[in-house]
Formats: C-alpha cells, sequence, structure tokens
C-alpha cells in the first residue's frame, strides 16, 4: 500500500482527503532537515510540501523509496529538481490554486504600503493619535509595472486595473496584443519600464535570470519615489539596493511578503520607514490551501495508484488514457531496451527509434523513457524510470534520437530500435500481438517472430542443416529445455540468426557447447523480464 509523508502543514481538508484515499496511508512530519528528512523520505513512497521544507540533494541521496514529491503550491525552488529527476521522482505543483489569494495579497501590501496601514496602527497602539505623521498617496491614476505576466501577474493587472490604475508589463512570453486586451501596456525589457513607474511588482519564479533582477543600477533609474513590492520571491530584489534606496529617499515605500533565506525574523529592511512586510502570507488563506492541499493529494494519489503525470515541473505529462494506451507499447519498448543492452554489453554510444502505423501520431516520448530505462537498468545499481531514464542516458553521453514514420510496414504499429557502439551495431522491431503479447519481429534485417521475454539465447549462424538439432542437444545436455524458437535467413543456405526462448538459466557450459558449432558465429544469452510481468514503475 503506497504512503505518503506530509512535510510542511497542509490544510484539514486535504488531510481529510488523505485519510478517505482507499489504499493509501499518510503521516505528518513537519519540520524535517538534516538526517531526519533524509531518513524520513526513504520510508515513504510520495511526499506533499510546501514552501517550508528544503529538499536538497543531500536528502534524496541514495533514495530507493520515493516517487513523487506534489509541492501544494506554485514554487518549487525549495526542491532540488535536478536531484529529484536523477532519482527517479517526479515533482509536482499545484498552480493555479493560490493565484488569487497571492494577487490580494499584493494589492493588499501596495495599499497599505501607500497608506501606512502598519506603522499608523502600531502608533495608536503605542497611544499616539497622529493623522499629521501619515499622509498617504492615492494608488489610482498612478503607473504600476508588472513583471511576470503569468497567472498571479495577470490577476493583479486586473485588481490593479479596478483601482483605476495604468498598467506597463514585462514577460518575454507575452504578446502585445494578448496584453494590450488586459489593458496592459508590454515593454521590451524591464529597464524601459524603470523611469515611468510609480509602483512595481514582480511575479516571475526565482531562477538565474531573475535572481537580482532590481539591484543598485535599477533602483537609480527608477523614478524617484516610486514603491516596490515582491510577493514572489525573495532574492529578485537585491535587499542591499532596497536599504540603500530608502534610505537616500529614491524609493517611496518596498513592501515585502518573501525573503532570500525564510524563516526570516531579522532584517536590516525590518523597522525602515515605508516599509511594510509579511512572513510569507501570499497563500495563506483558507481558500487557497484548502485548494492547493486537495489538489495536491488528488495529484499523489493518481499518480501512486494510476502512474498518471499532471504539472509535473520535471517530467512531460502523462494522463491515465495515454498510459492505457501505450501500455503495451511502453513495455515492448523496454524490452527492447534491455535486448539492446544484452547484445551490446560492451557499450551503447547511439540508439534512433522509429515509431511506425498507429504509433506514429502518439504521445511517444515515454516509449523513449522505457526504452533507456531498459538499457540502463541492469548497468545502474540505483533505481531508473521513466523519470530519469533519459537524464542519465544523457549524463552518460548516449545519444537518443526519435522519429516517426506514418507508413504501416507489415504491422499495424512497430517500434524499431538502431543502437550502435564499440565499432558494433544492431537493429531490432518489436511490436505488440493483441493487448499484452511483446514480439519481436526483425533482427538486424532477419524477419522472425520471437517471444521478448525470459532467457533468450540469440545466434548467428550459417543456414545448413543439423543446426537446431545441434544446439538442441547442447541445451539439453545442459538441462536446459527449449520452450520457443525463431530463425530469420537472408536466403536459403546464406546467413541467419535464431532466437531461443528457453525455460531457466543458460549454463556457461552450455553456451561453450553451443558456440563450439563451426557452423555458429556468435551466441548470446540475455535475461529479459519474464512474460507478463511488467517493470515496476508501469506495474
Ligand atoms: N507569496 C506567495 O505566497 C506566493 C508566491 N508565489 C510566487 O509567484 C510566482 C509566480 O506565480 P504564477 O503567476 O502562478 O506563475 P506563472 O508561471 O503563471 O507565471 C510566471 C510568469 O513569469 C514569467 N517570467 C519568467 N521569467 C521571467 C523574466 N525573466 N522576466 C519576466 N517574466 C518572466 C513567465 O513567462 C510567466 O508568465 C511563483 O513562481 C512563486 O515563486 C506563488 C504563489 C504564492
Ligand atoms: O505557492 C507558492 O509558490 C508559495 O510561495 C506559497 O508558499 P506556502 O505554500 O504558503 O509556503
Amino acid at each position: 500500500m503506497p504512503s505518503v509523508l506530509v512535510l510542511d502543514p497542509l490544510s484539514d481538508e486535504g488531510l481529510a482527503l488523505l485519510e478517505a484515499a482507499e489504499g493509501v496511508t499518510y503521516e505528518v512530519r513537519t519540520g524535517l532537515s538534516g538526517d531526519a528528512l533524509k531518513k524520513s523520505l526513504n520510508e515513504f513512497d510520495g511526499a506533499i510540501c510546501r514552501s517550508g521544507v528544503k529538499i536538497t540533494p543531500e536528502s534524496l541521496e541514495g533514495n530507493t523509496r520515493l516517487k513523487a514529491i506534489v509541492r501544494a503550491g506554485v514554487g518549487t525552488d525549495n526542491i532540488d529538481k535536478k536531484a529529484a529527476t536523477r532519482a527517479g521522482i517526479v515533482v509536482m505543483n499545484t498552480p493555479a490554486g493560490n493565484t488569487v489569494s497571492t494577487a490580494e495579497q499584493t494589492i493588499a501590501l501596495l495599499l497599505a504600503m501607500s497608506r501606512n496601514v502598519a506603522p499608523a496602527y502600531q502608533s495608536l497602539i503605542e497611544g499616539r493619535w497622529d493623522r499629521k505623521k501619515f499622509m498617504g498617496t492615492q494608488v489610482s491614476g498612478k503607473t504600476l509595472g508588472i513583471v511576470g505576466l503569468g497567472r498571479i501577474g495577470m490577476a493583479v493587472a486586473t485588481r490593479a486595473k479596478a483601482l483605476e490604475m495604468n498598467l506597463i508589463g514585462y514577460d518575454p512570453f507575452m504578446s502585445a496584443e494578448h496584453a494590450d486586451k488586459f489593458g496592459i501596456e508590454l515593454v521590451e525589457n524591464v529597464a524601459d519600464m524603470l523611469p515611468r513607474l510609480d509602483y512595481l511588482t514582480v511575479h516571475t519564479p526565482l531562477t538565474d535570470e531573475t535572481r537580482g533582477l532590481i539591484g543598485p543600477e535599477q533602483v537609480a533609474a527608477l523614478k524617484p519615489g516610486a514603491r516596490l513590492v515582491n510577493c514572489a520571491r525573495g532574492g529578485i530584489y537585491d535587499e542591499a539596493a532596497l536599504v540603500e534606496g530608502l534610505k537616500s529617499g529614491k524609493l517611496g515605500g518596498v513592501a515585502l511578503d518573501v525573503f532570500p533565506e525564510e524563516p526570516c525574523t531579522e532584517n536590516p529592511l525590518f523597522g525602515m520607514d515605508g516599509v511594510v512586510c509579511t512572513p510569507h502570507l501570499g497563500a495563506s488563506t483558507e481558500e487557497a490551501q484548502n485548494q492547493v492541499a486537495v489538489e495536491a493529494v488528488e495529484l499523489l494519489t493518481a499518480y501512486l495508484m494510476t502512474g498518471a503525470i499532471r504539472c509535473a515541473v520535471n517530467v512531460a505529462a502523462l494522463d491515465p488514457k495515454t498510459l492505457a494506451a501505450l501500455k503495451g507499447y511502453i513495455d515492448v519498448a523496454h524490452r527492447l531496451g534491455r535486448l539492446c543492452e544484452g547484445l551490446l554489453p560492451s557499450g551503447i554510444e547511439s540508439c534512433r527509434l522509429t515509431y511506425r502505423g498507429e504509433l506514429a501520431d502518439k504521445e511517444t516520448k515515454i516509449l523513449a523513457s522505457a526504452f533507456a530505462a531498459g538499457l540502463l537498468e541492469r548497468a545502474m545499481g540505483e533505481e531508473v524510470n521513466l523519470i530519469n531514464a533519459e537524464s542519465l542516458l544523457t549524463e552518460r553521453g548516449i545519444q537518443l534520437v526519435t522519429e516517426s514514420c506514418s507508413t504501416q510496414g507489415a504491422f499495424r504499429a512497430s517500434m524499431s530500435v538502431e543502437v550502435a557502439g564499440g565499432g558494433k551495431s544492431h537493429t531490432l522491431i518489436g511490436t505488440l500481438l493483441g493487448q499484452d503479447m511483446p514480439r519481436l519481429v526483425s533482427i538486424d534485417g532477419y524477419r522472425l517472430e520471437a517471444f521478448l521475454d525470459g532467457t533468450m539465447l540469440v545466434f548467428t549462424h550459417k543456414d545448413v542443416p543439423g543446426i537446431i538439432g545441434a544446439i538442441g542437444i547442447a541445451l539439453g545436455e545442459g538441462g536446459v529445455n527449449i520452450a520457443q524458437m525463431a530463425v530469420g535467413r537472408d536466403k536459403p543456405g546464406g546467413d541467419a540468426i535464431g532466437v531461443l526462448n528457453v525455460d531457466g538459466d543458460i549454463s556457461d557450459s552450455a553456451l561453450s557447447a553451443v558456440r563450439a558449432h563451426k557452423a555458429i558465429s556468435s551466441a548470446t544469452v540475455v535475461q529479459l523480464p519474464a512474460a507478463g510481468t511488467l517493470p515496476h514503475w508501469l506495474g
């Protein structure tokens, strides 16, 4: 039964859904770090988190159990996605559940900063009725610059429009026409908007590009008295530049919900005039928390129970329908990968996959991943699955190219693989009979029909009388029973290839006896999963 670890506080509705989920158990362990986190992550199949826990490469080191991490929220910068992918762990988020709440928090901070709400209340608490000191600024008619016009940026734009603000936006993935429909003037870069703004708000993820997006140079380029809001991620504004900007009077105010290091209770900005801060409360509403928690539980349980991937940030999406439709071919691809590795044990440098017939127009990325998993799994002392197989292949410098060809060939659907390495190469074609019978239908240009399962003996030979009998005797003397045999040849008496499926293992001495036959030029034993056995990640 899959088990789920809840790493950060999750709403009661989310926990109730986990409680009610059939076939899933869960445990809440919050506040984990270091070894305790590492140990816990290896005790569960799935994990749900918010921004609190930091899932570092060290915390995933040697993990053999965890299959998925779901972020109940948007930003996944607290999860090392590279390390997760490498460990075969899918990372998903719940992108839309907290959009409105975060946009509302942005507007709340923008207004609170403009009307000195926090310091005015503080002065009341301290016994002063000071109406002069807290003269504010009206936002209506002012210009707001928005960097990042995604879900939250656009939700802020519609709210700011209702406050009668003028909007300028920057987002490299937004067209001017689309922005215009929302009353946003799109500019080509951040620098262009700075001298025109009364307010600036950022709604991008924290990336190498957005880290320090607003530093001393950008503060200098702002209109005097400009006010800045950050409800995205700490580090997008350079805090030292904000401190200097406030001290010099260049900045009229700063409102922050997020900080480079969190929790953050000491900061030079805290207590400065014109500053209002909240402890990462953007998504902290009942509505947002219920929505993201429920969504996170749904995403995680669906993945653990059916393999469906939605809202993944480190791999392509995979819906249950596609998965069901391709399951048999995923199995074929995985078995072909295993066979290729067995036929070229000294190493593979490049692979080309060609999907034919009905496979040509399918979502075939998963087949490439399954093939890569088959190719690598025996050689790797670690988990290889659909999530990490291709990146492990790339890490090893193995090239993988894919192509589709809609012409059908001899089969309704088939997949051919060409692999090369160490000066040798092989070309195999696999197909599926019925729903669940993987078959090898061509090897190095020879047509045949062999089972793609169990212990296989692949041998090349001259098409001369007595070969089959000789092999039967060699294996029989070694106590090996032949279950199935297929032979392909170029012409009678020419070169030929044979594939045997046998029960049990083939001993070294039996294999040597086969190889000793003068008409047999090569014989290789390859171990594939038994018939009907799916890889555990496809189960
Ligand atoms: N304070 C809080 O509690 C919360 C904070 N967040 C933060 O807000 C961010 C935005 O969230 P969403 O709007 O849902 O994400 P989103 O993915 O819908 O939007 C992000 C936008 O940023 C744009 N972008 C990326 N790099 C850019 C760059 N260099 N310059 C300009 N634009 C760039 C993208 O094109 C995209 O349109 C999240 O990444 C997260 O860090 C999200 C939810 C709650
Ligand atoms: O969704 C996000 O990106 C957020 O920043 C919200 O963070 P939280 O879930 O409140 O810790």
